[in-house]
């Protein structure tokens, strides 16, 4: 589904991608580990388009997005949550989620239905449709920057880091609402610091250091093999 061949990413002379490869298969969720500066946020940034890469490609369902824009990123059906959880604070819930189904907009009742769909998944964004989205707390802003991303109808999803910043009972409802998502037949690539939580709902993990891949596996080979504190804590 997603493949990330040789990937590198620079800012001027910094090298913070070099060279990594994986890929996500249909339906897997797959999560992308690693400590502060390990290179996953860039690698997020390259992949949605936002930032161009120095070397390498990123091949969706086949079709090479390596120098796409962000929106052809979206287009060609990949969306992305990014972790500074953006919403539009004087606009209301609702009209932030329309947003997200830009790409859609003459398709009104697809967007209908699919609104409809994400309520009964956020109920909590249905109750709040009118009201403006900076008076949310951050635990509902991150449920509807993840509902906005969704309104474009992706096949696959990038998370950057959703349960950053978020108190632990919340944290436990996104990774519930992930672990839905997943079964509805998603294709999720998520970007965690919270390594336990992570490991729990992914199929697969690679971590990240100091912008190359060190460790790849399934969840349970990642948790057996891997020295977690020395490749997530720096230690
Ligand atoms: N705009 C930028 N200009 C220069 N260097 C940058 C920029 N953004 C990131 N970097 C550097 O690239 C490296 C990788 O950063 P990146 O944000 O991708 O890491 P990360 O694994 O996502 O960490 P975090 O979890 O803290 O976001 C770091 O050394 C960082 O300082």
């Amino acid at each position: 589904m997603l493949d990330i061949s040789d990937l590198s990413v620079s800012y001027g002379t910094i090298r913070a991608v070099r060279g990594i490869s994986f890929t996500v298969g249909k339906g897997e969720l797959v999560s992308l580990l690693g400590a502060n500066g390990a290179g996953k946020s860039s690698t997020i940034k390259c992949i949605a388009g936002a930032l161009k890469a120095s070397g390498g490609s990123i091949t969706l369902e086949g079709r090479d997005i390596t120098a796409a824009s962000p929106e052809q990123v979206v287009r060609a059906g990949l969306a992305t949550v990014p972790e500074t959880r953006d919403v539009f604070p004087d606009l209301t819930v609702a009209e932030n989620l329309m947003l997200g189904a830009y790409i859609h907009r003459r398709d009104q009742a697809g967007n209908r239905e699919n609104l409809d769909r994400l309520h009964t998944l956020f109920p909590r964004l249905a109750e709040r449709s009118h009201q403006p989205a900076g008076t949310l707390s951050g635990g509902e802003q991150q449920m509807l920057v993840i509902a906005r991303a969704l309104m474009s109808r992706p096949t696959v999803l990038l998370l950057d880091e959703p349960s950053l910043g978020l108190a632990p009972a919340i944290v436990e409802r996104i990774f519930e609402m992930i672990e839905t998502l997943k079964k509805s037949g998603l294709t999720i690539l998520l970007v965690e610091q919270n390594v336990n939580q992570a490991l729990a709902v992914a199929d697969r993990a690679y971590v990240m250091r100091l912008g190359a891949i060190v460790t790849s596996g399934t969840a349970d080979e990642i948790r057996a093999t891997s020295d977690l504190s020395a490749h997530y804590l720096g230690g």
